[in-house]
């Protein structure tokens, strides 16, 4: 069953085209990863969804049911962490949690349970009695997180959870995130991240200009859009006859040597560094440091727009 399905959305703000007939389809259970670089359309796109922004055109419907600003039916039914934190100086991490908390679950008696889980979720446990301003930005956007999912959505919506955070707060916020969806939660996640969204994501949509480039798993995406391993050797000296069979090896797209250091495209393959090395050894040639990257969602944006995902 389609969560999320969003056709032909068209979003203004004055001049500006921030959604171009915009489509998004979610299955049930998916962690599904929104990336694109600062300004493509990810949060107008998601206040859309969420019924917060109104847009000029298209279709929302949310678990089968066309989405409207007054369905709180369906609003219930989700959790938004939004990319500002926005919580409560006034009230401890507990209260704040419970808080947000009650606006879905009335009585006290079944949020206990609730928000006990929403603490272990994001890793509070020790800091349960603090106001948010003793909080490092780290654990607040924890706190945040907490608050957007204490009472257990079907579909919850990650704005950039991990802007500014800790390395160890990050690692807390992306576990937690998988082990809620484990539980059954329905996850749209959205960064300009690439290798949080690599690693989080069952399938992915790279945009920009409120638009779709591409989409698929990690490894559908990087296929489409051919980016290849690449492969950098410092050699002292490389015959021509070795670079001619380099090239000529079934995985290499483009091999040069420049400045002692030999480059070498490849498309994925299982032992590209190991081909490479085993012509460099038949030319007797004796290689110095060798790197080697496999592709990234980035060489796949690069490839489809010309330019980085990183501003
Ligand atoms: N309220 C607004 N009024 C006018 N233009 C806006 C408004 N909100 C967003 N925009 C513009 O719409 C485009 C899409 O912005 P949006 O915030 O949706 O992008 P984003 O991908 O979420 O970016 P970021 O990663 O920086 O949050 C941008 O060009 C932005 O400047």
């Amino acid at each position: 069953m389609e969560t999320v399905n969003v056709t032909n959305l068209v979003k203004r703000y004055d001049e500006l085209m921030a959604l171009d007939h915009f489509n998004l389809h979610i299955d049930q259970g998916e962690i599904f990863g929104l990336l694109g670089p600062n300004g493509s359309g990810k949060t107008t796109a998601i206040n859309c969804i969420l019924g917060l922004l109104s847009y000029d055109k298209g279709d929302i419907c949310l678990f089968g049911e066309p989405m409207g600003p007054t369905r709180y039916d369906l609003k219930r039914r989700i959790g938004i962490v939004p990319q500002n934190v926005a919580v409560f100086d006034e009230l401890t991490v507990r209260e704040n949690i419970d808080y947000f908390c009650g606006l879905y679950v009335p009585r006290k008696a079944d949020r206990v349970p609730l928000v006990d889980e929403a603490i272990r979720f994001v890793g509070l446990e020790d800091f349960t009695r603090m106001r948010p301003k003793k909080l490092s930005g780290g654990l607040l956007r924890r706190l945040n997180i907490a608050c957007g999912i204490a009472h257990k959505p079907d579909l919850a919506f990650f704005d950039e959870p991990t802007v500014a955070v800790d390395p160890q707060s990050r690692a807390a916020i992306l576990q937690g995130i998988k082990d809620m969806n484990a539980a059954g939660m329905t996850v749209v996640y959205t960064s300009h991240y690439m290798e949080e969204v690599e690693e989080l994501c069952d399938r992915i949509m790279i945009m920009d200009h409120g638009r779709t480039l591409g989409l698929g798993t990690n490894a559908e995406l990087k296929a489409m859009a051919g980016a290849g391993e690449k492969i950098e050797i410092e050699l002292a000296s490389l015959p021509a006859r070795a670079l001619e069979s380099l090239r000529a090896l079934p995985h290499v797209r483009e091999a040069t040597f420049e400045g002692g250091t030999l480059h070498v495209t490849c498309e994925n393959g299982e032992s590209n560094v190991a081909d490479v090395l085993g012509v460099l050894r038949g030319a007797r040639t004796r290689p110095g440091r060798i790197w080697a990257e496999p592709p990234t969602l980035n060489d796949v944006f690069l490839e489809l727009t010309g330019r980085e995902l990183r501003d």
